[in-house]
């Protein structure tokens, strides 16, 4: 059994962690953390895990107890895995980042975007970015892996078979985002209240999102040049879901796109490339670590329209961070996450 600690567990993606990892066969959950609800019982704020976690108790973050764990997960806000990192992985701890704070490479772009120092650029080198269908073996035995970001999976997975292949002009790509609320956490914010979300959509974020840089990151990566992207996210009234709609220009008509996707990701089990002319819909992805997605060329012009959905707290989150996890151990990598289930 793999001794798990969370750091945040009363948060969206630290209670999806805790209801993943349920239905997996190695992992034990050890530690969790909440300074909030310091001595609650877990099951007492979440009656949808009775059965499962009634011993556990949420207790407050302490380096000594979490590394004596053999991984931690990290679902907090970001600086919080800077200020522990170092210390557990001395002890020997494994870490699985949920939140940004090892995303990008360049420590000065995330005091940037992030609007402070970036707490732990030592780290750096070691630290292993998350997406396995692009990244699969640097991640094996990793010892620090960034969980990407719910935007960056799912815009990095649309684009990434057009830009490996040099199809997609890099200069001028547009990702255009709906995200559920349940993206903003659980925190108390105006912005979340279902009488401002539940009933409306915006963009947010229009003139730089700190995703932008993570996104362009990946999709420089898979291009191997400098992209010029676009990306405009928006809030849409439903919980859980990230919708991208991709536009890239690919001159050569020639190619059969459905067939480059469907090979792209022929062996990948969390990502799905739905026949010619689908239009997938997030509701098919809720729970799932799952990623689908459809490839256009409307009118047989040469702008390629690609769909692509996921659950933002699991393929954008925490089903994710224990793909990784099962990789990084050497496990069945769809271990504990392959069905949706026991949805609150
Ligand atoms: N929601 C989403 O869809 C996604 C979120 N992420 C990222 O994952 C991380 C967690 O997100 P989410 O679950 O939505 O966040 P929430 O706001 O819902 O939860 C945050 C959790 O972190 C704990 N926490 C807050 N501050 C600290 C601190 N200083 N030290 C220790 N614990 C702290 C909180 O508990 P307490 O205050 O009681 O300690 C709480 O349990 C974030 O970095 C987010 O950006 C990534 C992809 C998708
Ligand atoms: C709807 C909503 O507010 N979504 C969040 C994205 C959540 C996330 O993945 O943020 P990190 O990269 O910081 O982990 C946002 O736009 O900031």
């Amino acid at each position: 059994m793999i001794k798990i600690g969370i750091v945040g567990g009363t948060g969206y993606t630290g209670v999806e962690l805790l209801r993943l990892l349920a239905q997996h066969p190695e992992a034990h959950v050890e530690v969790i953390t909440s300074r909030s609800e310091a001595g609650q019982r877990v099951v007492d704020m979440y009656p949808n895990l009775r059965g499962h976690y009634d011993a556990l108790t949420f207790s407050v973050p302490d380096a000594k107890t979490l590394g004596a764990c053999d991984v931690v997960f990290f679902a907090t806000p970001h600086g919080v895995a800077h200020s522990l990192a170092a210390e557990l992985l001395d002890a020997g701890t494994r870490i699985i980042d949920l939140s940004a704070d090892f995303r990008l490479q360049d420590a000065q772009e995330w005091a940037r975007w992030y609007g402070q120092p970036h707490g732990a650029p030592d780290l750096l080198p070691q630290a292993v970015y998350g997406l396995p269908e692009v990244n699969r073996e640097a991640m094996r035995d990793a010892r620090l892996i960034a969980v990407p970001g719910c935007y960056p999976t799912a815009v990095q997975l649309g684009l990434v078979p057009l830009l490996e292949q040099g199809l997609a002009d890099p200069g001028q790509i547009i990702a255009d985002c709906k995200s559920g609320v349940s993206g903003a956490g659980r925190g108390a914010n105006v912005g979340s209240l279902f009488c401002e979300a539940g009933e409306s959509m915006k963009a947010y974020g229009v003139p730089g999102h700190r995703h932008l840089p993570e996104i362009r990151q990946g999709l420089q990566r898979a291009a191997g040049e400098v992209v010029g992207l676009t990306f405009v996210p928006h809030l849409t009234p439903m919980v859980r879901g990230i919708h991208a709609t991709l536009y890239a220009r690919v001159a050569d008509r020639s190619v059969d796109l459905q067939a480059l996707f469907e090979q792209r990701y022929a062996a990948e089990p969390c990502v799905d490339v739905m026949p010619a002319g689908s239009t997938p819909e997030t509701r098919s992805v809720r729970g799932a670590n799952m990623c689908r997605m459809a490839v256009h060329r409307p009118q047989d012009g040469d702008l390629v329209v690609v769909l692509s959905v996921i659950d933002n707290l699991v393929k954008g989150a925490s089903g994710q961070a224990v793909q990784g996890m099962n990789i990084a151990f050497g496990m069945e990598e769809t271990l504990g996450i392959a069905h949706p289930a026991l949805l609150p």
